[in-house]
């Protein structure tokens, strides 16, 4: 469309589509952005295990892909942001960019179903390749789709409001921010229970195609709310190849002051003044303008290389507390939502409270200013999560370290025996059998039927003894006496199991970390005399065999066991992150599974989740300050041709944190997670400093108004032709001096 009729529609639009101050087209704006944001934090929420549990991956691979493809999706609003400003401007943007996101969000929701190449109907996929194929397919062209969009949607947003709307137009960057995190919020409460339903044509599975189908869905919703909004829009058309001529101006700026490095030249006050003679004073003035804000954006991906760890080093963190709050229990990796719910809140307090206030008492609480102060904020989450670290720390077992290893003995043999370990006294092992059946006298002043060396040895770890050699020899009472060399796993805990024949001992590994994703491990010795199968457990138990742990989640949890003939149930209440053995005794059936003993191998997770509630409440309150008033900073310091491509530069910090977050977690860690923090928090207390340092010298601009001065200054300026003659003429004379010199 022409200029001169693009502005025409739009001053009619003004005035016929405005509501209470603003602009109608708003509200498809915001609720596009609704469900596009709804779209990707829901598929992002299952993503991990989709590629854990479908694809089969391990741990490091799912969350390596899913880390570069969240930094990808920070990355790709560069290309958006050029192809809008320069190419088919935001609005075909957006739209074109729209189809590729939902095209990229269904190939990904049909990745998911397992029956299209389950051809043995045995409920997992046979061709994987085109499983994975289909999936990194759709994953590329979601993080082309999103990052594409993004920049364009939140400047085409600023673009409807008229300069009479400034207040409105700071509101309408808090409104769009809730709408992102409503958005967020649903997805992420609403997509985990959808992949826990169980579909499927030949076989019913976990139901991961309903979990991305529906963020598909949501994904053609919000492409049909934006086209809906279309008569409404004001529409600003590109301005050409905006970004050649930006590099091109840049790089003829530093040619010239290089051409001119002599003390002979009069100096200038800028480096890009050096690029007059041939360009637009126009397109300098908004090249210095840019380029100033991008370089106050330097420190800015250290805030969120501590906010991205959320979802990591936090959801982690989260596993090894106990999130039961009495009516419901919370899971870990829920805790995250409590960002999104603490935003719906605290935008409108700040807005309409906190902010307001800070003005009323006279204090110039500018744009810059806060994210400083949001970064400060961050940070104090972070020492929050440090102290809280510490609290855990003091629950978690004594592991040991490298270069120890940990030994517990459970004795199954119907009589007590006394073990000699070495440089140690003497130690009773009551016996299992002898402790059933009440007949124990021994001198073991616990209960427990297994090792009591916390009685005996001044061990920090109460059922372990710790070693500080590979190579042992322990010696038993019995007759004749037995006399076992044990080489033990450095670094590792292990259970000597002495079963009813005492010769047949063997050594068993221990779980030596928390279990994952605040589980419980559980396993069992069979002490009956024939073979059992147990539920949840892989394969049946031989009489005296130990089977490896099986993760079983928070809750009452029941096991049946049966040898073929006879069957008994077995239940118990777990809590988070414990480990147990369980001893079955020989009297098993008689005793309808009552007789089961229970080693406690790691006590329960006992510091609660809402102690993380502070720290959540810091790094929001930061966000706040920070992410939302550096999504208005960047629309109102950008010259109007450049709007995406500053929003883009503002969305790159958030993929530099993320990049960070990777390299860091590549790096390794202080051996103390709490250290990490507080390393973390200080490094962003420096960087807000200098941050605030570069504050203090950068002048609010308002572009508009010095783009139309330089346009006015222009119209009178009839010296610019003839510059731009008389540089030609100059670069003509130097290339043939060039050439004559080579002659
Ligand atoms: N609470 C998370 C959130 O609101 N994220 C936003 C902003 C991210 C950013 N770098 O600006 C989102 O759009 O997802």
């Amino acid at each position: 469309m022409p200029d001169s009729k693009m502005d025409e529609t739009k001053k009619k639009k003004k005035k016929t589509a405005e509501c209470c101050g603003y602009p109608i087209s708003i509200f498809f704006i915001v609720v596009n952005e609704f469900c596009e944001r709804f779209s990707y934090y829901g598929m992002r929420a299952v993503l991990v295990l989709y590629f854990r549990y479908f694809l089969l991956w391990d741990d490091d691979l799912a969350t390596s892909i899913y880390h570069a493809f969240v930094a990808l999706c920070y990355l790709t609003p560069i290309l958006g942001a050029i192809i809008a400003d320069s190419w088919l401007g935001k609005f075909k943007t957006i739209i074109y960019l729209s189809i590729v996101y939902a095209v990229g969000q269904v190939v990904m929701a049909v990745s998911t179903i397992h029956d299209i190449t389950d051809a043995n109907r045995d409920g997992t996929p046979d061709n994987f390749t085109l499983h994975i194929a289909l999936s990194m397919l759709g994953l590329v062209l979601i993080a082309l789709g999103t990052g594409g969009i993004k920049p364009c949607v939140a400047a085409f947003g600023g673009d409807q409001f008229q300069e009479h709307q400034s207040r409105q137009l700071n509101t309408f960057f808090s409104v769009f921010y809730l709408c992102i995190n409503a958005g967020s919020l649903l997805s992420t409460l609403i997509t985990p229970v959808l992949r826990a339903q169980e579909c499927g044509i030949h076989t019913q599975q976990q139901c991961y195609p309903l979990a991305f189908g529906v963020p598909a869905a949501l994904m053609v919703v919000s492409l049909v709310v934006f086209i809906a909004g279309s008569g409404m829009y004001t529409k600003t058309a590109p301005e050409g190849n905006i970004m050649g001529s930006v590099c091109k101006c840049i790089w003829f700026a530093l040619n010239n002051r290089f051409r001119h490095r002599s003390d002979i030249y009069p100096k200038r006050e800028h480096w890009m003044d050096w690029a007059e003679e041939k360009y637009d004073k126009l397109l300098i003035a908004q090249i210095k303008m840019v380029l100033k804000v991008l370089f106050l954006y330097i420190p800015l991906p250290m805030f969120w290389t501590l906010f991205d760890q959320k979802g990591s080093r936090w959801t982690l963190q989260a596993t090894t507390m106990t999130g039961d709050f009495g009516g419901f229990v919370l899971q870990p990796d829920q805790m995250q939502t409590v960002n999104p719910i603490l935003i719906l809140t605290l935008v409108p307090i700040m807005d309409r409270i906190i902010f307001p206030l800070i003005k009323k008492c006279g204090l110039n609480f500018s744009p810059l200013k806060r994210m400083t102060v949001g970064m400060l904020f961050a940070a104090t989450a972070f020492i929050a999560a440090a102290l809280v670290q510490m609290e855990i720390d003091k629950t978690l077992p004594n592991f040991p370290s490298s270069s120890e290893s940990q030994l517990k003995v459970v004795n199954m043999h119907s009589e007590s025996l006394i073990v000699t370990v070495p440089s140690q006294e003497p130690l009773l092992i009551g016996s299992f059998e002898v402790q059933h059946t009440s007949k124990h006298t021994t001198a073991v002043s616990h209960w427990c039927f297994t090792i009591s060396s916390h009685v005996v040895f001044p061990q920090s770890s109460p059922d372990y003894i710790t070693f500080d050699q590979q190579d042992i020899r322990l010696a038993f009472n019995t007759t004749p006496e037995i006399n076992k060399d044990l080489s033990l796993i450095k670094g590792s805990r292990q259970t000597l199991i002495i079963p009813s024949e005492p010769a047949e001992m063997y050594l068993k590994e221990d779980i030596k970390s928390k279990p994952k994703e605040g589980k419980n491990a559980v396993r069992f010795v069979n002490g009956w005399t024939a073979y059992l199968n147990i539920t949840n457990l892989e394969s049946s138990l031989q009489p005296s065999e130990t089977s490896n742990y099986t993760l079983v989640s928070q809750g009452m949890r029941k096991f049946t066991l049966t040898d073929g003939i006879q069957s008994c149930e077995f239940s118990r209440k777990f809590g988070f992150g414990s480990s147990y053995t369980f001893l079955i005794p020989s009297d098993l059936f008689s005793t309808d599974c009552e007789s089961i003993k229970e080693i406690e191998d790691m006590q329960p997770n006992s510091v609660h989740m809402a102690l993380q509630i502070p720290q959540y409440f810091l790094i929001t309150t930061g966000e706040v300050m920070f992410s939302v008033t550096g999504l208005q900073f960047s629309y109102s310091q950008a010259p109007k041709n450049m709007k995406s491509v500053l929003q883009a530069g503002w969305l790159c910090t958030n993929a530099v944190g993320n990049i960070i977050v990777l390299i860091v977690a590549e790096l390794g860690k202080l051996p103390k997670q709490w250290a990490e923090y507080v390393l973390f928090a200080s490094l962003l207390v420096a960087v807000s400093i200098i941050f605030s340092i570069m504050a203090y010298f950068y002048t609010y601009i308002d572009p508009a108004e010095i783009e139309a001065e330089i346009l006015k200054q222009q119209e009178t300026d009839p010296d610019k032709k003839k510059k731009k003659e008389t540089l030609e003429m100059e670069e003509k004379e130097n290339e043939q001096e060039i050439k004559q010199t080579k002659i």
